[in-house]
This record gives structure tokens, C-alpha cells and sequence, in this order.
């Protein structure tokens, strides 16, 4: 049987009266890449907020690594495995971006922050802030304060810091928006290098991201996944042509 790294089971929320996620169920089975795609105000980025447990679900469960995730709170989550990006961007503007990444190494291991200063000399911590720096390609820039990147940039030092934590499930919230095709491409490369071996999880408006990108696609309308299937088969079903108004299915650019 396929390991699942992540399960929904009827998952549902409601904010006051309107509920948003309307009984999701989906299966990720572990190393592999899934895109949600679906309207605006679908409920993709409840979804993950759900998923990361910023919000509490209203029924259902969350299962990562086969284990409920009900009732942790995002922290817990993030130290069983878990690790998410924003759609707005997540740095410390006034740090360097090798002192971004060593931070996010030292928050995954339990630190807080304001120890920062006693752990200076943590090798595990610099050694690992220095690979992921290498990783994301921004070695030339690493004393650099991350406020002074271009966007581009700041968006790979963000999927930098979204798993220096070394976490095997990874949630990444429309990386590539607002960059060009070409910075958009190099996202998408960078993207696919780091999650080798991890499972990933994003949610992204791009189809030629979602295509080039992903295994799987679910498909998100109105709180429920309509949909989860291999790029090939998700162009061709007619519940998704359906979904997406004029009855054209999600392509690539
Ligand atoms: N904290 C909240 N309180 C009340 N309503 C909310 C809250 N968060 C989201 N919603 C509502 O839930 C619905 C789904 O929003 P969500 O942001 O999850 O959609 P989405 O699919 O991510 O949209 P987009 O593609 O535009 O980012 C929207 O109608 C939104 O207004």
C-alpha cells in the first residue's frame, strides 16, 4: 500500500454561518509533487491554513505521516514534519540572508529566538544554513540584508527558509507569483531541486508552473476537491472543463 505523507478525511470549516471547505478529502502519497488549483475564493489557501493548523478544523481530520494532526498547533505541526511557505513574503528584512536561513534552521530545532545570540557558534546550525544557501543559489549574496534583494530573489530565500528545517512535507503558497516567465522558470527549477525526495504540496494560479511541475493535480471548487489526477488526465476531465467557466480546461501557458 502507498504511505501517505498527507491525508484530509472530510475536512471541513466554517466561518460563522458560511462554510468554506465543504468536506475535502485527499490522499498525498509520499515523494510526490501535488498542485491545488481551482477559482478564486475556492478555499486553496483555507486549505492550507488548515492543513499547517493555523486554523482549527470545524470537522474532519488532518493526517500527516498517518498521524492526526487535530488539535497541534502550527509549531507542533511544523516539528512533526510540516513546513509551509506564505503567499507574502516571510523574511527578516533587516538580516542577512544567511542569518535568515541560520534562523529558521535554529526556530525548527526549538530555539527561540531570543537565545539567538548564545547560539552563535551552533555548527549543525551554520553548517545547514550554509548547504541550504547553496541550494537556493544565493551564496553570492549571503551578507547581503534579505530587504535588499531583488523579488525574485527574495522569493528563493523564502523557499530557503520554508525547508531549512529539513521537513519532509513542504507547503508552498503560489510561489511564483509576480515573477516573469524566465524568474518564474528558474522558480520552478529550484523548486523541483530542493523537494527531491520530500513531498510537496502548493498551491498555484501559473499552469505552466502547475504542468511543468506537478504529479498530481487537485482541483478545488467551492471547498471540495472535484478532482485529483495526473496532469494529463486532470485537461481532459469534464467535471474540471466545467468548473472553469466557457468549459476550457486548465493549460499551460
Ligand atoms: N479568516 C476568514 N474569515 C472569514 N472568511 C474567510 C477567512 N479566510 C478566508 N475566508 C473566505 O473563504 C473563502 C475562500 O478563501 P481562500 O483565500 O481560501 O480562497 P483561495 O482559493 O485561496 O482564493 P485565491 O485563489 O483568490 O487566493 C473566501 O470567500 C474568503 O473570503
Amino acid at each position: 500500500m502507498t504511505e501517505l505523507a498527507l491525508e484530509l478525511r472530510d475536512v471541513r470549516k466554517s466561518f460563522g454561518r458560511s462554510e468554506i471547505i465543504r468536506g475535502a478529502n485527499l490522499q498525498v502519497p509520499k515523494g510526490e509533487r501535488f498542485a491545488i488549483i481551482g477559482p478564486n475564493g475556492a478555499g486553496k489557501s483555507t486549505l492550507f491554513n488548515l492543513i499547517s493548523g493555523r486554523f482549527p478544523l470545524t470537522s474532519g481530520d488532518v493526517l500527516l505521516n498517518g498521524e492526526s494532526t487535530l488539535g497541534l498547533r502550527p509549531f507542533e505541526i511544523n516539528r512533526r514534519g510540516l513546513s509551509r511557505s506564505f503567499q507574502i513574503t516571510n523574511i527578516f528584512h533587516r538580516l542577512s540572508v544567511y542569518e535568515n536561513l541560520r534562523c529558521a534552521v535554529l526556530w525548527s530545532l526549538g530555539y527561540k529566538y531570543s537565545f539567538w545570540h548564545r547560539l552563535g557558534g551552533l555548527k549543525d546550525a551554520a553548517e545547514r544554513a550554509e548547504a541550504v544557501l547553496e541550494q537556493i543559489g544565493l551564496k553570492r549574496r549571503r551578507d547581503v540584508s534579505a530587504g535588499l534583494l531583488t523579488y525574485a530573489e527574495q522569493r528563493a530565500l523564502e523557499i530557503g527558509i520554508t525547508i531549512a528545517g529539513g521537513a519532509d512535507v513542504i507547503l508552498l503558497d503560489e510561489p511564483t507569483a509576480g515573477m516573469s516567465r524566465s524568474e518564474s522558470d528558474a522558480a520552478v527549477e529550484l523548486i523541483r531541486k530542493v523537494t527531491v525526495g520530500k513531498t510537496l504540496l502548493m498551491v498555484e494560479h501559473d499552469m505552466s508552473v502547475v504542468f511543468g511541475l506537478a504529479d498530481k493535480i487537485a482541483v478545488v471548487v467551492y471547498g471540495e476537491v472535484i478532482a485529483c489526477d495526473t496532469p494529463t488526465n486532470i485537461r481532459a476531465n469534464q467535471k474540471v472543463q466545467e468548473a472553469y467557466l466557457g468549459g476550457h480546461a486548465p493549460v499551460e501557458a
